[in-house]
């Protein structure tokens, strides 16, 4: 259990580590803008994300979170630094599809059915389809047993995104990127959702990297939480949160969590 030793030192994953990294970025400078008005929104960033593991990131508005997970999509251009994914860059991880994204908007065609939002990944590119996942079973994985035909004006919020999930589980990534997935869901939605976002991620084996703007979120799943700071955005701190697995909602009225929160909200404060 977590002592507030632990919580005074966190502990960093050391760059280099033995375990098998799914993300490795170093040194990484993002600018924006022509040369003479460039404005720097990643600044010296290193960090590795282990194979397997639930990264968790937060930071005030406009650190780069989203800005770092675009690198890892290569949606982004790299200034200075390097990105690599499983071992290679991100556009051939892309091509690869090493991972999917999910936004704070499902997103979903709203002609097309829950199954056939769910499959039109694999309508996309020339892949071997036969190595993907069954999309009837991930709509089960996510709750969706029985919803497959219908249309998305008819689902919740929260079903929606759970769609979106299952849409991107379809290729079987090794990484799931998600941009604030539940943040525009009410906080009941929400709950059940990390619970179950955690059940996916255990039984997937997925790599997650989550950004949040709430912290009580960020510990709940998170096995380590990076938190950014702000102007230009740099890694304030990356910390294990040390709680253990399966983790129930009723864990967050623990002194444990509470003593990880509020730790995270001193650092945040720093931040800005
Ligand atoms: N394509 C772009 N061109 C110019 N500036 C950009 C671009 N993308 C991001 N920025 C800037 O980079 C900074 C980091 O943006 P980013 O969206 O990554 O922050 P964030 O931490 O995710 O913010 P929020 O928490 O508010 O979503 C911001 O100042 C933003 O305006």
């Amino acid at each position: 259990m977590m002592s507030a030793a632990t919580i005074k030192q966190p502990q960093p994953l050391p760059v280099g580590e033995t375990a098998r990294l799914a993300v490795s970025i170093r040194d990484l400078d993002i600018r924006f803008g022509d040369k003479g008005n460039e404005f720097t929104a990643l600044s010296k960033v290193s960090v590795d994300i282990p194979e397997g593991s639930f990264v968790t990131m937060l930071g005030p508005s406009g650190c780069g979170k989203s800005t770092l997970l675009r690198c890892i999509a290569d949606l982004v251009h790299i200034s200075d630094g390097s990105v690599s994914v499983f071992g290679r860059p991100p556009r051939q991880a892309r091509e690869g599809r090493d991972f999917a994204f999910v936004f704070q908007e499902a997103t979903l065609l709203p002609w097309r059915s829950v199954l056939d939002n769910v499959c039109l990944p694999l309508e996309v590119g020339r892949h071997d389809k036969s190595s993907y996942a069954d999309p009837m079973k991930l709509l089960a994985l996510v709750g969706l047993n029985g919803r497959e035909n219908a249309l998305p004006h008819e689902l919740s919020g929260g079903m929606r995104q759970r769609v979106a999930i299952a849409r991107a589980l379809v290729t079987k990534p090794r990484i799931l990127l998600m941009d604030e997935p539940f943040g525009a869901l009410d906080e009941i939605t929400r709950d059940k959702l990390n619970e179950e976002l955690l059940r996916i991620w255990r039984e997937t084996g997925t790599t997650i990297v989550f950004v949040t703007h709430s912290i009580p979120e960020a510990v709940f799943l998170g096995e380590h939480v990076l938190m950014l700071q702000a102007h230009p955005g740099r890694v304030k701190e990356f910390m294990k949160v040390d709680l253990p697995y399966p983790r129930a909602l009723a864990m967050r009225d623990t002194v444990d969590f509470i003593k990880v929160t509020a730790h995270l909200r001193a650092l945040l404060e720093e931040c800005i």
